[in-house]
């Protein structure tokens, strides 16, 4: 059994963080562990409240996991403070676990998750060490200092991200909502690229939609699949949980972990070589 693990915030309203992690892994047949960072007051309307756990517990957690377990891949989520990602890095740093970073900042509603003052330690401690990172555009515009309008411009922050010393760059068109489909720009440290293109599905249901990508990403990568084979296959995992959504509660509503199993053979994604 491959043993993954999820560093995140916990989501009372089960549609985004450690929530959607342990669920996404669940369908596809990795053993699921957790790091809480946070604790959120949060469902479909919002994000109410925000409870930080204390970095030494955070530290207690991960170093239980490590001890007891063969980990084949970590992910990361909300990490909200500097202290936190500081911690998380300096024990990611002494073992040789593939790294997925999402760099989760701020939620649909608009309310933080990652202190402002977080972002340099993001770029410094944990970009690093990762294999894997998955910005949106608005992410991918924060982390590198620059605006994102044109493809040049997704290059150019693709770049600046591997020149950190990440391996892969991911930057997610999800929030490019002027084009009929979800295209997602893969950048790699030796110069290849490619983007992957699925149809934008219209829905409002759309809550979780980055964790369960990077969540998927970490679970195939886990099961020893190439990077590429993981990308690919995960944004098949999200265009499903997206097209058959879940109408729950009354804002943006979770999507459907029970699709990909179902419906994958039939999922379409086109990848262009670029
Ligand atoms: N309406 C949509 N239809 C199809 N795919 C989508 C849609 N919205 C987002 N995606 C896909 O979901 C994944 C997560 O992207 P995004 O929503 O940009 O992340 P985040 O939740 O971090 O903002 C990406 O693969 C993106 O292309
Ligand atoms: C606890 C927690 N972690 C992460 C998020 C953000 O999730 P994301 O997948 O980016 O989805 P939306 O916020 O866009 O729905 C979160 N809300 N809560």
């Amino acid at each position: 059994m491959h043993i993954v693990t999820t560093i995140a915030g916990s989501d009372s309203g089960g549609g985004a963080g450690i929530q959607a992690d342990l669920k996404t892994f669940q369908e596809l047949k990795v053993f699921g562990t957790s790091v809480i960072t946070a604790l959120t007051a949060q469902n479909t309307l919002g994000v109410s409240d925000v409870l930080p756990i204390e970095v030494s517990f955070v530290e207690k957690q991960l170093k239980a996991l490590i001890e007891d377990f063969s980990i084949s891949a970590v992910k990361t989520g909300m990490l909200f403070s500097s202290e936190i990602i500081q911690s998380i890095a300096r024990i990611l740093a002494d073992v040789n676990i593939p790294l997925i970073v999402d760099p989760v900042m701020i939620a649909k509603g608009g309310e933080s998750l990652l202190q402002q003052e977080a972002i340099v330690a993001l770029c410094s401690y944990l970009l690093p060490l990762a294999t894997i990172v998955t910005p949106n555009i608005p992410e991918a515009e924060t982390l590198t200092g620059r605006k994102i309008k044109t493809f040049a411009d997704i290059q150019d922050a693709a770049h600046t991200l591997l020149q950190m010393g990440v391996q892969c760059v991911i930057i997610k068109g999800g929030h490019l909502t002027d084009n009929d489909y979800a295209i997602d720009y893969v950048f790699f440290e030796d110069g290849q690229s490619f983007s992957m293109q699925s149809s934008r599905i219209a829905t409002k249901n759309t809550h979780g939609t980055g964790c369960t990508f990077s969540a998927a990403l970490t679970a195939f990568i886990g099961r020893g699949f190439s990077i590429k084979e993981a990308i690919v296959e995960a944004k098949k995992y999200i265009q499903l949980a997206i097209t058959y959504d879940l109408s729950i509660g009354n804002g943006h509503g979770p999507t459907n972990h029970f699709a990909y199993q179902k419906y994958k053979e039939s999922c379409e994604v086109i990848i262009h070589e670029t």
